[in-house]
């Protein structure tokens, strides 16, 4: 069996190509000419790689054709909610095109695969008190031009499926993080605040953000089985939330990663931090998913915190 991950060079591609070796499945991988390898310089002898602007289409009809996949795992995005309000237009034409890309040239060239969706639970977005935990069938209130592209990558995998057939299932997967997480999200870039302070190279002074904020964390490894199971196990054309079914304030993170170090650690706002909207709470219910397939969550939260943290002091 072959599997196809756009985005292998990522944080969640990194650990889907693990999680696929490890089941005897034979990895393609797309990277971009300027991707960084250092998540799978370890798997570099058994992986091919291909390079691949997903938002060129010849590129991604070359892809297809060369690797005809049975399965696709399509995480490559731009992802960081941030970076969407600065550059609104590339995030949508990144996440958007670069999908239309990849089912044209399935439906082209008549390639007979399943697709699993990267979808988000950044879709819900406003979410009232009375509406959780989340359920699939909750109302999508988009707050920022990411939400807006994963809506999008979504109702363009349903309608894929309903016009052309395509066997596409879709994951609105809430928060996930451990060790490979892009420093710039919030788990990982307190956790990468703390270990910097333990070597000494910063101040003693962690800056964060909106702290009253929830989110539903679940860990990677758990994300990465959940994909597979879903395209094992899913409906095709059907939507999934996968989610850890608990959620913490942003503060309770901060103060769990805090209790795992010996330093003294001052907390300051920086209002850099601070987003246009920003959802308030997310916390999902995974019942749809779990009926379907089985998964659930094993990885705990504090098990997901220390293993980022020991990440963090392992880095140079
Ligand atoms: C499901 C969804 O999950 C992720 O989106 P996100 O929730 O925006 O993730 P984040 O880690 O950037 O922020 C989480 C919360 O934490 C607050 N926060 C406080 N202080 C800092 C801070 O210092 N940095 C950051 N980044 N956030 C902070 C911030 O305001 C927000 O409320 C992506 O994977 C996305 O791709 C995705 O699909």
């Amino acid at each position: 069996m072959k599997a196809l991950i756009t985005g292998i060079s990522g944080f969640v591609g990194s650990h889907m190509a693990e999680f696929l070796l490890q089941k005897g499945v034979e990895v393609y991988g797309t990277i971009r000419h300027r991707s960084r390898m250092n998540h799978i310089q370890h798997l570099l002898d058994d992986i091919h790689l291909v390079e691949c602007e997903l938002r060129d289409p010849f590129s991604v009809e070359t892809l297809i054709e060369d690797a005809k996949p049975d399965l696709i795992f399509h995480l490559a995005a731009q992802s960081f909610v941030p970076t969407s309000w600065n550059s609104p237009i590339d995030t949508i034409h990144n996440n958007v095109a670069g999908e239309v890309n990849i089912f044209e040239a399935i439906r082209r060239l008549g390639i007979d695969c399943k697709i699993q969706l990267a979808c988000s639970s950044e879709e819900y977005g406003h979410v009232n008190p009375d509406e959780v935990p989340i359920k699939e069938t909750n109302p999508i209130r988009p707050l920022s031009p990411y939400a807006i592209s994963k809506v999008a990558q979504e109702y363009l995998g349903y309608q894929y499926f309903k016009s052309y057939g395509l066997k596409t299932v879709m994951t609105r997967t809430f928060n996930h993080t451990g060790p490979r997480r892009g420093e710039n999200f919030v788990t990982s870039n307190f956790a990468k605040q703390i270990a910097d302070i333990e070597k000494g190279k910063k101040d003693p002074v962690i800056h964060v953000g909106n702290l009253q904020a929830k989110r539903d964390f679940t860990d990677v490894r758990d994300v990465v089985r959940a994909y597979w199971l879903a395209l094992e196990k899913g409906v095709v054309g059907e939507t999934y939330n996968i989610a850890s079914g608990t959620c913490y304030t942003i503060e309770e993170v901060l103060h769990k990663l805090l209790s795992y170090s010996k330093v003294q650690i001052t907390v300051e706002e920086d209002p850099a931090r601070l987003r246009p909207s920003d959802v308030e709470i997310l916390l999902g219910d995974y019942s749809k998913f779990h009926q379907q397939t089985g998964w659930k969550p094993e990885i705990p939260f504090e098990q997901t915190m220390e293993d980022l943290l020991q990440y963090w002091r392992s880095q140079p």
